[in-house]
C-alpha cells in the first residue's frame, strides 16, 4: 500500500477509544488524522481531553492532535472507527455512512441490522459482501460494518473450528473485566471483594450474535446457524480479559484431542493483515490456564486462549475485551476491508 488510509476516531478519549490510539499510532496502512469526542472534550489537545489511562504511553504524534466533535464536516478521514455510546452511535453512525464515510463501529446498535455485516475476520470474512446491497437499500455512499460484543468475539473465534462437529447447543458463562464497562462504569465500591451476576444485555447478546456470525451469506442476506445458546454474565475484579467456561455439543460428539487439535490447526487465511495475530487461537496444555493477567497479552492482545479441554465439550477461553473485543477487532475489520478493495 503505497498512500496511507485516513482514519478518525468516534468517540476518541473514551476506554475503547484510547485502545484505538493505540493500534493506529503507528499504524502501517491507517494514518491518525482525527480524533472526535464530546463537546466537553471539543477544541482541547487529545492529551488534555483524554486523562490518558493506558499502561503504555500516550503516542507523541497524537498527544497534540486537536479533539473536534463528532460531526462529519469536522472530521477529516475515509474511514471512521466508532468507540461512542451506543445510543449515540444509532443517531451518529448513519450520518458518518451517509456523508461516504467507511464506519467500523464497534458500538452495539446497528450489529443485528439486516444488511449491516457483523464481521470477525477469522469467521465470517465473506459477509462484508453485504457492503453494496446496504448501500442499495439506504442509498449511501459510505457502509456501517460492525464488530460483535466483547464476549460474543472471544466465544465465537472458539466456535467456528467446532462447526465441522455439527454444533447445535452452547452454554457459556462468563467472568468478564471491569474495563468493558468504561473507566467510570463499576465503582470500585462495587466490585472489590466481590463478584456482580448481572451485565445489562450481555447475554442476549451472547444468545444472538454467534447465530448471524456463524450464519451463512446466502447473496442476499445471512441464513443464521441453528444453535441454541444460553448464557450467564459476570463481572469479576480483573481489569482486562474476560474468561469463559464454554459447554458445547455437537453431533458428532468428538473427543478432547479432536476438540484440541481442531483448535490448534484452526488458520484462517487472513495472515496479510497486520493487526492478526500469528496464532488466533493458543492452546494452554497446564491444568491452571488460561488466566486473565498471564495470558491475555498472547498475540498483541489479539489472541483467544483456550485451555482445560474434557469431555462434555467443556473448555475455558479467555481474550483481552478491550483489544480483541473491541477496538483491535475493529481495527482488523478495516484492514480486511483494504484487501478486499472496500476503502
Ligand atoms: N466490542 C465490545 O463488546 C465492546 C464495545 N464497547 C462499546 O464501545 C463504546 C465505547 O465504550 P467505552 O470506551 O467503554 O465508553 P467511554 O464512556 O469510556 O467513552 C465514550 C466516548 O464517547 C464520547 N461521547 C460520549 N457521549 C458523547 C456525545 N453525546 N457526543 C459525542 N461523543 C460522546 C466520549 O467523549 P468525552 O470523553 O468527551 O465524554 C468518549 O470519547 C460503547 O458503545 C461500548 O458499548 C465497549 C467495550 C467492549
Ligand atoms: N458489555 C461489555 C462491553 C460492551 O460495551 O459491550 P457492547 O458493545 O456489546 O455493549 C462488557 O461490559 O464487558
Amino acid at each position: 500500500m503505497t498512500e496511507k488510509i485516513r482514519a478518525g476516531i468516534l468517540g476518541a478519549t473514551g476506554a475503547v477509544g484510547q485502545r484505538f490510539v493505540q493500534a493506529l499510532a503507528d499504524h502501517p496502512w491507517f494514518e491518525l488524522t482525527s480524533l472526535a469526542a464530546s463537546e466537553r472534550s471539543a477544541g482541547k489537545t487529545y492529551s488534555q481531553a483524554s486523562n490518558w489511562k493506558l499502561d503504555v504511553p500516550l503516542p507523541e504524534n497524537v498527544a497534540d492532535i486537536e479533539v473536534v466533535p463528532v460531526d462529519p464536516a469536522k472530521v477529516d478521514a475515509d474511514i471512521v472507527f466508532s468507540a461512542l455510546p451506543s445510543d449515540h452511535a444509532k443517531t451518529v453512525e448513519p450520518v458518518f455512512a451517509k456523508n461516504g464515510f467507511a464506519v467500523a463501529s464497534n458500538a452495539s446498535a446497528y450489529r443485528m441490522g439486516e444488511d449491516v455485516p457483523l464481521v470477525i475476520p477469522e469467521v465470517n470474512e465473506d459477509h462484508l459482501e453485504m457492503i453494496e446491497i446496504q448501500q442499495d437499500n439506504r442509498g449511501w455512499d459510505g457502509y456501517i460494518i460492525t464488530n460483535p460484543n466483547c464476549s460474543t468475539i472471544v466465544m465465537t473465534v472458539t466456535l467456528k473450528p467446532l462447526m465441522k462437529f455439527g454444533l447445535s447447543s452452547v452454554n457459556v458463562a462468563t467472568m468478564q473485566a471491569i474495563s468493558g464497562a468504561g473507566y467510570n462504569g463499576v465503582p470500585s465500591m462495587a466490585i472489590l471483594d466481590n463478584i456482580i451476576p448481572y451485565i445489562g444485555s450481555e447475554e442476549d447478546k451472547m444468545e444472538t450474535e454467534p447465530c448471524k456470525l456463524l450464519g451463512e451469506f446466502n447473496g442476499s442476506e445471512i441464513d443464521f446457524a441453528d444453535i441454541s445458546l444460553s448464557a450467564s454474565c459476570h463481572r469479576v475484579p480483573v481489569m482486562d480479559g474476560h474468561t469463559e467456561a464454554i459447554w458445547a455439543t455437537m453431533d458428532e460428539n468428538p473427543a478432547p484431542e479432536d476438540v484440541k487439535r481442531a483448535f490448534f490447526d484452526f488458520d484462517p487465511k487472513i495472515d496479510d493483515l497486520p493487526s492478526k495475530p500469528d496464532k488466533s487461537i493458543v492452546v494452554r496444555e497446564e491444568p491452571d490456564r488460561p488466566q486473565p493477567r498471564l495470558d491475555r497479552n498472547m498475540g498483541n492482545g489479539m489472541s483467544v486462549s483456550v485451555g482445560r479441554i474434557r469431555e462434555g465439550i467443556r473448555y475455558i477461553a479467555m481474550g483481552h475485551n478491550t483489544i480483541r473485543g473491541a477496538a483491535g477487532a475493529s481495527v482488523l475489520n478495516a484492514e480486511l476491508l483494504c484487501k478486499k478493495g472496500k476503502i
